[in-house]
C-alpha cells in the first residue's frame, strides 16, 4: 500500500499531514489526514481516535475548526479523519445534485445495491482498511477510539456496535440515532440499501444498541438549539434503547448550542478525555 504525503503542517509540537492512498475496498483514490502528537517522535506506541464527519464535509472540517490539536498533544492520541465518502470522477454521486447523498454522504455504511455497492463501503473501509494502513505506516498501537459528528457521530455508534472488541471507546457529537425513520436516512439507506426495511436495522445505531453484547459506555453531546434536532437527530430513540437494555450512555443536552463546528469545538476536550482514560492515557 503507497500513501502519498499531500501537506505537513506543525502544531502544538506535533504534525498535522494529509496523505493520498488507493482504497481497493472502495476502488478509488482517497485522502485522509492524520495529527501525530509530539509524543510519535519519543518511540512510543500511540493509540488512535479515528474522527467521522458529517454530511458534505471532507477530511479537513474537523482538523480545521474542532481545535483537537492542542488536546491531543496532552494526551498522546494520535487522531486520524477519513473522508465522507468514496470519491472522483468514477464514483457516482446524487444524481439530484444534493449535498445529502452520494460524495460527501457515505454514512460510514457498506452498499448493497447498484451502482452504489461498487464504491460505497464506507463502513468496511473505516473499520478495516484504513486502521490496518494505519497501523503498518505509523508508531501506533491497536487501541483505537471512534468518535464523529453528526452523520458520523452515528458512523461511530454503528462501528463501535457492530464491531464489538474492536474499540476500546466511543463517543459522538449531535449525531442521527435513529436514521430508518428520518429524511436524511431514508434517502440514502433506501438507495444504498434498497427499499426493504428490515434490511436498514443494521445499519441504525438505535436498532444496534437495542440488541448490543459489548456494553461500551457512550458519550454522546446535543445542542437544544441544534435545527436538525427534531427532524434528523432524535437522541430520544438511542436514550430509549439504552435504558431498555441497561446500556451505559452518558446523553449531554447542551443549552444554547447548535449544529455546528463552535459547538463541536467547545466539547472536544471533554470527549478526547473520555478517550484517553479507555486508551490507558494519564488523564488529569
Ligand atoms: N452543506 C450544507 C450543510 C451541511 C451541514 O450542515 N453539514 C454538517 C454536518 S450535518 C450531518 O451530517 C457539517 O459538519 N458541515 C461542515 C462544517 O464545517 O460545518 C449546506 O450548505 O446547507
Amino acid at each position: 500500500m503507497t500513501l502519498e504525503n499531500i501537506s505537513c503542517q506543525k502544531s502544538f509540537g506535533g504534525w498535522h499531514k494529509r496523505y493520498r492512498h488507493r482504497s481497493s475496498t472502495l476502488n478509488c483514490d482517497m485522502v485522509f489526514a492524520v495529527y501525530l502528537p509530539p509524543q510519535i517522535e519519543q518511540g512510543e506506541k500511540l493509540p488512535v481516535l479515528y474522527w467521522l464527519s458529517g454530511l458534505s464535509c471532507t477530511d479537513e472540517n474537523f482538523m480545521q475548526k474542532a481545535g483537537a490539536q492542542r488536546m491531543a498533544a496532552e494526551l498522546g492520541i494520535v487522531i486520524v479523519a477519513p473522508d465522507t465518502s468514496p470519491r472522483g470522477a468514477e464514483v457516482p454521486g446524487d444524481p439530484d445534485g444534493g449535498w445529502d447523498f452520494g460524495h460527501g454522504a457515505g454514512f460510514y455504511l457498506n452498499a448493497t445495491q447498484a451502482p452504489w455497492a461498487q464504491h460505497y463501503r464506507m463502513h468496511d473501509y473505516v473499520v478495516h482498511e484504513l486502521p490496518a494502513l494505519i497501523e503498518a505506516s505509523f508508531p501506533v498501537s491497536e487501541q483505537r477510539g471512534i468518535s464523529g459528528h453528526s452523520m458520523g457521530g452515528h458512523g461511530a455508534l454503528v462501528c463501535a456496535l457492530r464491531n464489538p472488541g474492536r474499540y476500546r471507546s466511543v463517543s459522538a457529537f449531535a449525531p442521527i440515532c435513529n436514521p430508518m425513520t428520518v429524511p436524511w436516512g431514508e434517502k440514502a439507506f433506501s438507495r444504498y440499501l434498497g427499499e426493504e426495511r428490515s434490511q436498514w436495522r443494521a445499519w441504525d445505531a438505535s436498532a444496534l444498541l437495542a440488541e448490543a453484547t459489548e456494553r461500551l459506555s457512550i458519550l454522546i453531546d446535543q445542542g437544544d438549539r441544534d435545527d436538525f434536532l427534531i427532524t434528523q437527530l432524535k437522541p430520544e430513540t438511542l436514550e430509549a434503547a439504552a435504558k431498555a437494555s441497561s446500556h451505559p450512555l452518558t446523553l449531554r443536552r447542551q443549552a444554547g448550542y447548535d449544529h455546528s463546528y463552535y459547538f463541536i469545538a467547545s466539547f472536544i476536550e471533554d470527549h478526547l478525555r473520555h478517550h484517553a482514560l479507555a486508551l490507558g492515557r494519564s488523564v488529569d
